[in-house]
C-alpha cells in the first residue's frame, strides 16, 4: 500500500444512507468541500451520501462535535442516520449506552436500545417560516408551492430544511425529475430536502426522499422526523409512527415537548485509510 495518509476512515450506513466517517480528534485534519466531493464520488472516490467528521467536543456538554458534508461538498447542520452511526461509535469507544453529540443544530442525546439499534433525541421540530428558512412569510402547514403531482407541502426544520408532500402513491412519483427542481425552488433560500409521503395507517407512513446536496437516498433520518411531524400536524397520523423508507424502517415519535425521537439501526461495513489523492 502506498501514499496513504494517517487519516483512518470507517464506512457506515443507516438503512443504506451511507457515510464515510473520519475521526479527526487526534489529527486535527480539516476537510474542505473539494475533499468531501472527492471522497463521496461513487466512481473515483470511496462513495457515500455524506462525509461525517468527528471532532473534539467544543463544550463540556458533549462527547464529540460532528460536522456533516453532503456529496456535493455543501455543509449541513443535521443528519439523523449519521447521528445514530456516530453515537454508536462513541458509545462503543466509551463502553457506555449513552452519548451526547454536538452539531451546528445543537446537542443531540443518544441511547443504545439493542444490538446496533440506537435512539436519538433529534431536538425540537421547528415550524416557523423563518426557522426553515423560507424566503417569505408563508404558513408552513400549507406552503402552496408545487409542480406536477406534487403540491402544497408542509415545511419543517429538523435543524435542516424539509418540504413534505403527501401523495396517494409514492411509487408513482418521478422523484429524480421533480426533486432537484423543488430542492432549488425560490421559496427555499438554503435549498430543501424533498420528501414524498403516503400515509398507510395512523401509525405507518411510506416515504421517499430527494436529499439536498445528494439526491435520492435510501433513507433520511431527519426526513423521517419531518414527515411524521408534518403528518401529525395535518391530522393524518398519530404523533408516533413507523416511517417506511426504501432502505427500511425508522420509528419516530413527536413528544409533547416538541422534541422528535428517532430509533433505528446502524451498520459498520468497512474501515481503511484515506489516500492522499482524495485530500488535495
Ligand atoms: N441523510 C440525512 C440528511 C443529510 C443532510 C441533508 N442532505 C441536508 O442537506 O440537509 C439524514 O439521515 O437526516
Amino acid at each position: 500500500m502506498t501514499d496513504t495518509t494517517d487519516h483512518p476512515f470507517l464506512k457506515m450506513h443507516g438503512l443504506g444512507n451511507d457515510f464515510v466517517v473520519v475521526d479527526v480528534r487526534r489529527s486535527g485534519f480539516v476537510l474542505t468541500p473539494a475533499m468531501a466531493r472527492a471522497i463521496a464520488d461513487r466512481r473515483t472516490g470511496l462513495g457515500c451520501d455524506q462525509v461525517v467528521v468527528i471532532e473534539t467536543a467544543r463544550s463540556g456538554l458533549s462527547d464529540a462535535w460532528m460536522s456533516l458534508w453532503n456529496a456535493d461538498g455543501s455543509v449541513t447542520s443535521a443528519c439523523g442516520n449519521a447521528t445514530r452511526c456516530v453515537a454508536w461509535l462513541l458509545m462503543q469507544q466509551a463502553g457506555s449506552d449513552h452519548a451526547v453529540i454536538e452539531t451546528k443544530a445543537g446537542l443531540l442525546d443518544a441511547e443504545m436500545r439493542g444490538d446496533k439499534l440506537v435512539a436519538v433525541d433529534m431536538g425540537p421540530a421547528r415550524l416557523d417560516w423563518r426557522e426553515i428558512p423560507l424566503a417569505k412569510p408563508v404558513d408552513t402547514l400549507h406552503m402552496g408551492i408545487g409542480i406536477g403531482s406534487l403540491t402544497d407541502p408542509v415545511g419543517v426544520s429538523m435543524g435542516n430544511p424539509h418540504a413534505v408532500f403527501f401523495v396517494d402513491d409514492v411509487a408513482a412519483i418521478d422523484l429524480a425529475a421533480l426533486g432537484p427542481v423543488l430542492e432549488h425552488h425560490d421559496l427555499f433560500p438554503e435549498r430543501a430536502n424533498i420528501e414524498v409521503a403516503q400515509v398507510l395507517a395512523p401509525d405507518r407512513i411510506r416515504m421517499r426522499v430527494w436529499e439536498r446536496g445528494t439526491g435520492i437516498t435510501s433513507a433520511c433520518g431527519t426526513g423521517a422526523c419531518a414527515t411524521l411531524v408534518a403528518a401529525a400536524r395535518r391530522g393524518l397520523t398519530a404523533r408516533k409512527a413507523d416511517v417506511v423508507l426504501d432502505g427500511g424502517v425508522l420509528t419516530i415519535e413527536w413528544l409533547p415537548d416538541d422534541h422528535v425521537m428517532m430509533t433505528g439501526p446502524v451498520a459498520l461495513v468497512a474501515e481503511g485509510r484515506l489516500h492522499s489523492s482524495l485530500l488535495s
